[in-house]
């Protein structure tokens, strides 16, 4: 009996043991992530000092002293000629001057420029300038075949040689640059070429002895780290470059690099003195909201239908991310069925289908495309003036990059995502195993779940920067809304308590059973607590750590599983409280953030279409840009130097008669209408003078009558 007894309590010790093992690793685990956020907020901090200091161009080395980019350049008035004249654009973007001049002055730069800021012509416009050939290393032959397609569009004689391209094309590149007597001022490239063609290195290595090897471009340089988000082993063989041709300035251009990114491609680039120019990851033109997901499959696809027909009536372009492939042919077809030019796109369909997609969307002729996060690095169309998120994404960073595709054209745009605590678990499941796979989702979670702070800042928290103002380009900003605090931890208790039972008991439970259970459990609950809301205090409870995912492998997929967590015991001794936000903020669903084109617009958007279409792979914004667009019909230009001083000599030379052809139309139209309407107005005067006349007759006779 007495050992029955000591084996009872050896047991209960065991099991004690167990707990207190489990909770010593969960908090462990958690001093790891706060550690890792720690170390981020310092580099934040330094992040902030160094704002307040001059900004300059900087080498890692130290050696540089401050140097100004922006003084006066022999080479200006030449810049300007081609920025205009060639290019059509009218004024320099933020330190796109700066970038030019140093390439110019022979320095080697790297450059971290937000989606759209304008980092092609940071190189392109040099390549012209410099004379010889530039070498431009892309990652994508989509990307490569949308730039010279532009630059051929803009007499700029650009060639690549990829896999696709023909021997004729590569006959006529190798000699070019072997011989140099034919004119190729970019060549542009995929890294395998440099990695894998001797024959191409001994070209380009003839090209440079004959000194007319001008500049080399790495595109997309973030696909050179590992810590990077699109690394490509074959931009790791691109060292070779910088030593072969030492004196060859070199840029390293990408969107978003933090500075583990940044220091690793300077080191793999072998360009320690470069001169670095980092610019905001503010897109300042975009709009950030996020939106409450219905659990009814088809009231989100109703209100993502609504809102791309009220707010995006002229064909506009527009994206709509899913979460997987089957969810992104489902909701094309019914966005289809709902009138809205919708097409889906995802890595299983077939590489010519994906083609034809991608090339009726990029030529306005489908206004949509559904696509999972395979649509993603090719995308160079300016004018998308909506990105929408069927569910999250799997990180700040990812979300940051695929809305980023909206409004790469400076114009006003719209992410807009749908958010409902069950689509975690679904991600969860996915991203668990990879490198702080877990944070980073419930880093996007918390910016979901917050009613009150500023989206954008949560942006600039994510990448380091000190916050900008917003100006109201975000819901949480622009909606001043009623948000209470609720004090929640009662509840959340009985939740917890409720996990921990069914620990005890060796049951595992989903988040939806979870919710099921306390429903069931707790009846006066159910009547006053929806599913979803549960829900919510679930995933907040995980974000929180107080609730755990944990995760099973079965044969077909993963399952995510909720345990108590680090802090869980904080909660139940009343140490924690836990708090949610409620809002009383209506949506106004007819909001409408960006301008539709005028009349004026709409036909010049039509011209610019139909010139797309006889060049065949020539697309619209190629053409004629939206900014362009909105420029001509707001200054009226009514003669071809009027038009010059707008859109530049090239495509004044090549498009102004056919662009003051649609004005002069335009202009009749307006004064005929103007006309009828005036007719109209004098007819109905006269014809309510004669109505009045005949009441008044009428009224007269009556009384006649009367009388
Ligand atoms: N100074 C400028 N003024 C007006 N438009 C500009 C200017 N510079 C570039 N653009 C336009 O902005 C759009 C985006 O430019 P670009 O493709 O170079 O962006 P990017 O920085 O390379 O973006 P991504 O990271 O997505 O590749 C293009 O349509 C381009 O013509
Ligand atoms: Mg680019």
């Amino acid at each position: 009996m007495e050992s029955e007894a000591i084996q009872d309590e050896l047991q209960s010790l065991e099991l004690e043991i167990k707990d207190v093992q489990g909770q010593i690793s969960a908090l462990i685990e958690h001093q790891d992530r706060l550690y890792e956020r720690k170390s981020e907020l310092k580099t934040l901090l330094k992040a902030v000092a160094a704002s307040v200091t001059p900004v300059a161009s900087s080498c890692p080395d130290g050696s540089s002293a401050v140097e100004n980019w922006s003084e006066p350049f022999e080479w200006d008035s030449r810049a300007d000629d081609i920025r205009f004249n060639i290019f059509g654009i009218s004024k320099y973007r933020a330190n796109q001057r700066e970038i030019v001049n140093a390439i110019m002055a022979g320095r080697d730069v790297l450059v971290i420029m937000a989606a759209g800021g304008g980092k092609s012509l940071c190189y392109q416009l040099p390549a012209i300038l410099r004379g010889g050939t530039t070498l431009v290393v892309s990652p994508l032959l989509s990307l490569i075949q949308d730039q010279v397609m532009g630059l051929a569009a803009l007499g700029i004689s650009a060639y690549m040689l990829t896999s696709t391209s023909g021997k004729e094309n590569e006959k006529f590149v190798y000699k070019a640059l072997e011989k140099g007597e034919d004119d190729l001022k970019i060549l542009y490239v995929t890294p395998e070429k440099v990695s894998k063609s001797k024959r191409f290195m001994s070209k380009l290595e003839k090209c440079h002895n004959a000194g007319r090897l001008s500049l080399i471009s790495i595109d997309e340089a973030h696909c050179c780290s590992q810590w990077g988000h699109d690394f490509r082993p074959d931009y790791k063989n691109l060292s070779i470059l910088k030593t072969q041709f030492p004196k060859v300035p070199m840029v390293a251009l990408t969107a978003t690099a933090t500075q583990k990114v940044q220091n690793d491609l300077i080191e793999m680039l072998h360009i320690p003195k470069c001169v670095k120019f980092v610019s905001s990851v503010n897109r300042p033109n975009l709009f950030y909201s996020v939106r409450e997901k219905s659990l009814v499959g088809k009231a989100v696809v109703d209100e993502i239908a609504e809102f791309i027909r009220e707010s995006y009536s002229n064909n506009e372009s527009g994206i709509v991310y899913c979460f997987s492939r089957k969810e992104c042919e489902q909701i094309a077809g019914e966005l289809r069925a709902r009138g809205i030019s919708a097409d889906y796109y995802h890595a299983e369909m077939d590489v010519n289908m994906r083609e034809k997609v991608h090339m009726r969307w990029s030529k306005n002729k489908l206004q949509v495309i559904v696509g999972t996060v395979a649509f993603g690095m090719g995308i160079n169309k300016p004018d998308v003036r909506f990105v929408i998120h069927h569910s999250l994404s799997k990180s700040m960073e990812t979300y940051y990059q695929e809305s980023g595709r909206a409004g790469r054209d400076g114009l006003p745009s719209e992410c807009v995502l749908f958010f409902r605590s069950g689509d975690v678990p679904r991600q969860s499941s996915m991203v668990f195993y990879e490198y702080s796979g877990l944070q980073n989702l419930y880093d996007i979670v918390r910016y979901c779940q917050s009613k009150t702070k500023c989206r954008r800042s949560a942006f600039f928290r994510h990448f380091g920067e000190p916050s900008q103002d917003c100006n109201g380009m975000c819901d949480n900003c622009a909606l001043s809304s009623e948000v209470k605090e609720v004090d929640v931890s009662d509840l959340a208790k009985l939740v917890v308590s409720m996990v921990q039972d069914m620990q005890a008991k060796d049951q595992r439970v989903t988040m939806l059973q979870l919710g099921d259970k306390l429903r069931t459990k707790h009846k006066d609950l159910s009547a006053e607590l929806k599913r979803e809301e549960i829900e919510h205090l679930v995933i907040k409870l995980i974000v929180d750590s107080v609730l755990k995912e944990e995760f099973l492998h079965t044969p077909y997929s993963t399952n995510a599983y909720v345990t108590t967590g680090p802090l869980a015991n904080q909660l139940l001794q009343g140490r924690k409280t836990i708090k949610t936000e409620t809002s009383s903020r209506q949506i106004n669903k007819k909001s409408k953030r960006s301008s539709s084109f005028s009349g004026l617009e709409s036909k010049l958007d039509e011209l610019r279409k139909e010139i797309s279409a006889a060049h065949g792979s020539m697309l619209p914004h190629t053409v004629l840009s939206t900014q362009q667009i909105g420029l001509i019909s707001s200054q009226k230009p009514d003669s071809l130097q009027e038009l010059e001083s707008i859109i530049g000599k090239l495509k004044t030379d090549k498009y102004g008669d056919k662009i003051l052809e649609v004005m002069r139309h335009d202009t009749v139209s307006e004064q005929l209408v103007e006309d009828a309407t005036k007719e109209e107005t004098c007819k109905s005067r006269s014809s309510k003078r004669a109505k009045t006349q005949k009441n008044v007759v009428l009224l007269e006779s009556s009384e006649e009558e009367e009388a």
